[in-house]
């Protein structure tokens, strides 16, 4: 195992087997449709729009971009959202997040029917996750769990940490490693004594948002460590929720900031787009 894990270079790997699958599924008639949604300004957002927009391209996805005028009104949104539920070059929907404060986040993600949502956010698909028959998966636990899988990290009776508890990261990937018979402790802002939960991992998998909050001398040595954290420090400088220098000496594998998971996270929603695909080309209901 190498000991920074490169989101980068495993996200390229997939995405030349997700272009492959585009192929096949267009050579047979059928086109896989994307329809991306962003509503304002958000700068950050708009980033991570023109990277999915780029990512379709480049691997032969349609997508039908929809970018909409923060003034968009939630009942605008809600049409749009039931007119892509009804069309079919769609395969996927995805509204980027984080929405404008006018707009209730959950009334949209609840509009989007369950058989296009590549983001795994609707009840329908948390349900499926829970019961551990998972229709779509939230593309960045996903991608975190495919990055593990390509490292060669088996997580079956291994004492698994996951700091933050977030609705789209943090519970969804404590349920994955949960199916991956790991022993799992989730922690928040209220755990005492964070470091000695931490330094009871095997693997450490942080969603908090705090930049480098987790240091070095908190991890077990050997321990796996998975940086989900993606913060801005000043003008330019992005970093992780782990101090990375600290951690470096004293883990088996950790994934880097950038690079790491954010790449896995656009990875998984073409894959996610592709195989919401196969099901429409193969008739087969869900
Ligand atoms: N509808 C959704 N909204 C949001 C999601 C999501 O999965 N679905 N996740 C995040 C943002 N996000 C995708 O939308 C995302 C975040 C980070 C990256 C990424 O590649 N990061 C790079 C750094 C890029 C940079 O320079 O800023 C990295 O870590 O290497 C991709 C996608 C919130 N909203």
């Amino acid at each position: 195992m190498e000991k920074i894990i490169d989101g980068k270079a495993i996200a390229a790997q997939m995405r030349q087997g997700i272009a492959e699958d585009v192929t096949v599924l267009k050579a047979a008639g059928t086109i896989p449709g994307l329809a991306v949604v962003l509503v304002g300004e958000d700068p950050a957002s708009r980033v991570y729009v023109s990277m999915k927009e780029k990512a379709c391209e480049q691997t032969g996805i349609f997508s039908a971009e929809h970018k909409l005028s923060v003034e968009t009104t939630e009942a605008e949104l809600l049409a749009l959202i039931d007119a892509l539920n009804g069309d079919g070059r769609i395969d996927g929907i995805l509204v980027q997040l984080p929405l404008p404060a006018h707009i209730d986040e959950s009334k949209v993600l609840e509009a989007i029917s369950p058989k296009k949502d590549v983001d795994g956010f609707h009840p329908y698909n948390v349900g499926r996750l829970v019961t551990g028959k998972p229709l779509f998966q939230p593309c960045t636990p996903y991608g975190v769990m495919k990055m593990l899988e390509y490292s060669g990290v088996k997580l079956s009776g291994k004492n698994v940490v996951v700091v933050g508890r977030s609705n789209i990261v943090g519970k969804p990937l404590a349920l994955m490693c949960l199916a991956q018979n790991a022993t799992v402790t989730i922690c928040h802002s209220r755990t005492v004594d964070l470091p000695d939960q931490v330094r009871r991992a095997d693997v450490v998998i942080a969603a908090i948002g705090r930049p480098e909050m987790i240091k070095g001398d908190w991890l077990k040595e050997g321990a796996v460590v998975i940086d989900v954290g993606v913060n801005r420090v000043g003008e330019k400088k992005l970093v992780g929720d782990v101090e990375f220098a600290s951690a470096l000496p004293r883990v088996s594998a950790i994934t880097p900031v950038p690079g790491g998971v954010g790449p896995m996270t656009i990875t998984m929603l073409l894959y996610n787009t592709v195989e919401s695909a196969k099901r429409r080309a193969s008739g087969k209901s869900v």
